[in-house]
């Protein structure tokens, strides 16, 4: 095979392209992967090289850095020297022989014989003085555990500062393990005991019941999950699992009218829709256009009616309707998906976080007029920050005496998910480390 062909080559030229084309991770390695010509086994050496080789960023340049000198490198060169430390470090069956190797062929094939020579020198550096580069096994500073744990170290006092320095290191080492794959069942189209044993005829894929969702299936080998024909017929949604704690939460019945103030692309949506078994109305916004037609797309494989979509910024939403019930899943920070995406812990700032705060609060105040009396708003978001989520909800509280906390949350949650999950009177907060699953809030509130 050509060297521009093989695995780390492509892992090489997947990490350039993110970094230049400042493009999510995930989305671009499917593009990547649709591509290559690789087989399975090559295909899972790549997602686990630029996964490996974004979540372990910090700690790879810190290293890089004392290798090098200072010495400016060319952005190719230092992500060569990251995929190839990543390995060393982070892998232990690939021989480091031929992790030297392929790394010099690539910097010989992309630049010359000088910088083949200069990668070989660096890597055989690190070889023999790979005493100095052990991360601390119980480390103590916020510097040793932004490198050990491969975080920044304004997200570790962050978390530290809210849950705990125990529970924050449990939080980061959940969020360096490769994510599950959750899917969710169209209950419109069977239940999940009919559905989990559809896949008997397929050996490489392995479907579980979820523990924290009546509605969830956990399976491997099934690679690119919108690829397989059992998604195109709508016998599934790809859905995390913490995310289906929220449509169960609105105790749905068919014939209620909710509003889905932040809807695309639909995942919360259509399972509402599901649970009110297709009957009754969802009206479904979304600020951007280009993204309600991902809602129409999923609505319509999934064989749903009762969803209408439209193109609006919730905040000018001034017409008189009124609804049942209102689901406010905020744009938010996202840190509780870096286990899936890894981008999200180098490229948000405590700023932004501010900002954002900011326009949940609009956010709130716009929906908190359309829901009726004894009506129900569930606010939720896939962060863990204090100021989005339970500062948020107390605030809110505060300022709109016509809502309180509604404490029936804890009855539509599953016993194992309270086992774990910390729970208020009102909200429940998934990290990362208690499922395996997206760190997640979701807290529950009704109009007087
Ligand atoms: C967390 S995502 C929603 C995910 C969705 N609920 C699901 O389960 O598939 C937040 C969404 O809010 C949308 N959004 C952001 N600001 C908005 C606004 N002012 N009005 C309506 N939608 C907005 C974003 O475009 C984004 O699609």
């Amino acid at each position: 095979m050509h060297i521009s062909k093989t695995p780390r080559a492509w892992a090489l030229d997947t990490l350039e392209k993110w970094r230049k084309e400042n493009a999510f991770s995930n989305l671009l390695l499917h593009q990547q992967l649709e591509k290559s010509n690789l087989d399975g086994r090559d295909k899972r050496l790549v997602t686990e090289l630029v996964y490996g080789s974004i979540q372990r960023l910090n700690t790879l340049d810190t290293i890089i850095d004392k290798l090098v000198q200072k010495k400016k490198l060319d952005l190719w060169v230092r992500q060569l020297l990251q995929l190839s430390l990543y390995q060393f470090l982070f892998l232990d069956k690939i021989p480091e022989r031929a992790i030297v190797h392929e790394a010099v062929e690539i910097a010989k094939w992309r630049g010359n014989i000088g910088i083949g020579k200069f990668v070989n020198g660096v890597l055989r550096a690190f070889l023999r003085r790979q005493e100095e580069f052990v991360l601390p096994k119980n480390p103590s500073t916020r510097r040793e555990r932004s490198l050990t744990y491969s975080f920044p170290e304004w997200m570790v006092m962050e978390l530290s500062n809210s849950y705990g320095e125990e529970v924050a290191n449990r939080v980061m080492e959940a969020c360096n393990l490769p994510p599950k794959v959750s899917i969710r069942v169209n209950s419109l189209r069977g239940d999940r005991e009919a559905f989990l044993s559809q896949w008997e005829t397929e050996p490489y894929i392995s479907v579980e019941a979820s523990t924290m969702s009546p509605d969830g299936v956990v399976i491997t080998g099934i690679g690119n999950a919108a690829n397989h024909p059992k998604y195109k017929e709508g016998l599934f949604s790809i859905q995390d699992e913490s995310s289906m704690l929220v449509a169960p939460l609105f105790d749905p019945k068919p014939g209620m009218h909710i509003l889905d103030a932040c809807a695309a692309p639909g995942g919360k949506t259509t399972h509402l829709a599901e649970k009110m078994n297709n009957q009754g109305a969802i009206t479904a916004l979304d600020i951007h256009q280009h993204k309600i037609k991902l809602i129409d797309a999923n609505a319509k494989r999934l064989g749903i009616s009762i969803i209408e979509t439209k193109a609006l910024d919730v905040r000018k939403l001034d017409n008189n309707e009124m609804f049942d019930a209102v689901l406010l899943d905020a744009p938010c920070s996202g840190l509780g998906v870096i286990p899936r995406k890894p981008d999200i812990k180098w490229r948000k700032s405590a700023y932004e976080i501010d900002q954002l705060v900011l326009i949940q609060q609009q956010l709130l105040e716009a929906v908190a007029s359309k829901i009726k009396s004894d009506g129900i708003l569930l606010y939720s978001t896939c962060t863990w920050t204090l100021e989005e989520n339970q500062h948020q909800i107390a605030r809110f509280l505060e300022t709109h005496p016509d809502f309180y906390p509604d404490n029936t949350l804890s009855y539509h949650l599953p016993e194992k998910v309270k086992e774990k999950a910390v729970i208020g009177e009102n909200w429940i907060q998934i990290l990362p480390h208690h499922f395996h699953s997206d760190g997640f809030f979701i807290a529950k509130l009704r109009k007087k």
